[in-house]
């Protein structure tokens, strides 16, 4: 089976203008391949480069070194080659990205905040406002919220509310990035049986999770990334832990 994406010897630095231009380089060499109905989980300690990956995956920092590429039925789109226009669509059509933060937009409402993505693509507007009010029932957010403003939610209101508009759009590729970090025991059990319906539709992911036990309950397989640390960033991580679950 063609998996939906392919990394082929990625590499990533940066160089720190502010330090007198001191170049830090954090990952070398990582390939993978992810595949549709498949939920790959990073791996490694705080600092190994595991938002940097999703951070290139999405078009928002560019790879160094190496290729990213989609594989849909007409043929391969190269990331790493991608005029910064089509990223617009691409976002909105192809790949989500549920970040740990919400970005608060003034006086636009919880609801219309999840509705957005649905709205983008020309979506009718009261089928758009069912399946947010829908999400955010499902994840506990409550309805005397809905119209107002997120900006003076909780964290892990904000938070609900992000992971809503994330998964609303049903994308084929969803990253996510600490999606659980700031929810309940409850809520978690909700992103999970998101995750699982994701996975059932068809939609790969690529996803960061903290925690350990959402991290067993969401993964296939996980991607250790210690392997591909740059040799400067090498000597302070630790080995992960992995209670069983195939690596990639
Ligand atoms: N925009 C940037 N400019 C300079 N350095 C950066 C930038 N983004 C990330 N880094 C550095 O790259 C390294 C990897 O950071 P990254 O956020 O990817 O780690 P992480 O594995 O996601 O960590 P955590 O688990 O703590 O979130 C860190 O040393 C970080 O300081």
């Amino acid at each position: 089976m063609t998996p939906i994406l392919t990394v082929e010897h990625l590499g990533k630095g940066f160089v720190l203008h502010g330090q007198g231009g001191l170049a830090l380089s954090v990952m070398r060499d990582l390939s993978l391949e992810l595949h549709r109905g498949e939920c790959l989980v990073l791996a490694g300690p705080s600092g190994i480069g595991k938002s940097t990956l999703l951070k290139m995956l999405y078009g928002n920092y560019l790879a160094g070194d190496g290729r990213i590429r989609l594989h849909f039925g007409d043929g391969p789109l190269s990331l790493t080659e991608l005029p910064a226009h089509a990223w617009h669509a691409l976002r909105r059509d192809v790949i989500g990205y549920v970040s740990q933060f919400l970005r608060v937009v003034p006086r636009v409402s919880a609801r219309e905040v999840v509705m957005e993505p649905l709205l983008a693509r020309g979506a009718d507007t009261a089928e758009a406002r069912a399946r947010a009010e829908t999400l955010l029932a499902r994840l506990n957010l409550p309805e005397r919220l809905w119209s107002l403003p997120p900006g003076t939610f909780s964290g892990g209101e904000q938070q609900r509310v992000n992971i809503a508009r994330g998964f609303i759009g049903e994308h084929p590729l969803l990253l996510l990035d600490e999606p659980t970090a700031s929810l309940d025991a409850a809520n978690r059990t909700v992103v999970v049986e998101l995750i699982h319906e994701a996975k059932a539709r068809g939609a790969a992911m690529l996803g960061i999770f903290h925690d350990e036990d959402v991290r067993e309950r969401v993964a296939d397989r996980l991607l250790p990334l210690e392997s591909f640390m740059a040799p400067s960033l090498a000597p302070a991580a630790q080995p992960s832990t992995s209670r069983g679950l195939p690596h990639a």
